[in-house]
């Protein structure tokens, strides 16, 4: 079974042309994808069509085996798909960085215990706990970065959503990304106009053109 489809998806903006007219894609267990397309082609779009934050005008979205129609079949694909962001600042909203990353798995229903047994892994995980106390707006762009893949992390998607993960990180912390997602099992869907970083997480490329994904 793939973990997700898109079939013949159009989409446009109320009021604008359209982005996507006929995007088609499937995502199996472990597969790693990257999706390439000049800017304003429609990458980000298409992944908030995945999590179900914008609806296509035409097309299907199946996700897990179910097909998604209308917000409430989306819940349970934004615990299950986890979305990095390209801007930090839409997905940071808590005081703490340790907040932040508890946020999620509270919302799951674990207790404040579990949580922060969560929050200490993943931070230890992706090497960012000494951020743990941190107020989170006050960091640099590079590390609510790597707070928002902790954020992700930690609340154990089956499937990777990757928008820019690379944008205002410096070498150091690039390489530790990389180290991180390489060493991750989950299936991903990775944004990136770094060719290096691509080819290093997942060479295998989908080309947005003309509203459509095409074998590179
Ligand atoms: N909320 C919105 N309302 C109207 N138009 C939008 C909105 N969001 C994005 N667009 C437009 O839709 C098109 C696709 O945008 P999108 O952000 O998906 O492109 P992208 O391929 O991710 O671009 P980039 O590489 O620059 O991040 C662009 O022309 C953009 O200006």
């Amino acid at each position: 079974m793939a973990l997700l489809e898109l079939r013949d998806i159009h989409f446009a903006y109320p009021g604008h042309a359209p982005v996507l007219s006929g995007a088609d894609l499937t995502l199996s267990a472990g597969q790693r994808v990257s999706v390439i397309g000049p800017n304003g082609a429609g990458k980000s779009t298409l992944m908030r069509i995945m999590v179900g934050l914008l609806r296509p005008q035409k097309g299907e979205v199946i996700a897990f085996g179910q097909p998604r129609r209308k917000e409430a079949d989306f819940y349970d694909v934004r615990c299950r798909m986890g979305l990095l962001f390209q801007d930090p600042d839409d997905q940071l909203f808590c005081p703490t960085v340790a907040e932040d990353v508890a946020f999620g798995p509270l919302n799951l229903g674990k207790s404040k215990a579990e949580a922060l047994d969560i929050v200490d892994t993943v931070l230890a995980r992706i090497g960012i706990g000494h951020l743990r106390d941190r107020v989170t707006h006050k960091l640099s762009g590079g590390e609510k970065r790597m707070v928002t893949l902790a954020t992700v992390l930690a609340m154990e998607p089956e499937v990777l959503l990757l928008d820019e993960p690379t944008n205002a990180l410096d070498k150091e912390n690039e390489i530790r990304l990389l180290e991180v997602l390489q060493s991750l099992p989950q299936a991903m869907v990775l944004i990136s106009h770094d060719p290096a970083f691509r080819q290093a997480l997942a060479p295998e490329t989908l080309v947005l053109e003309n509203g459509k994904l095409v074998r590179e």
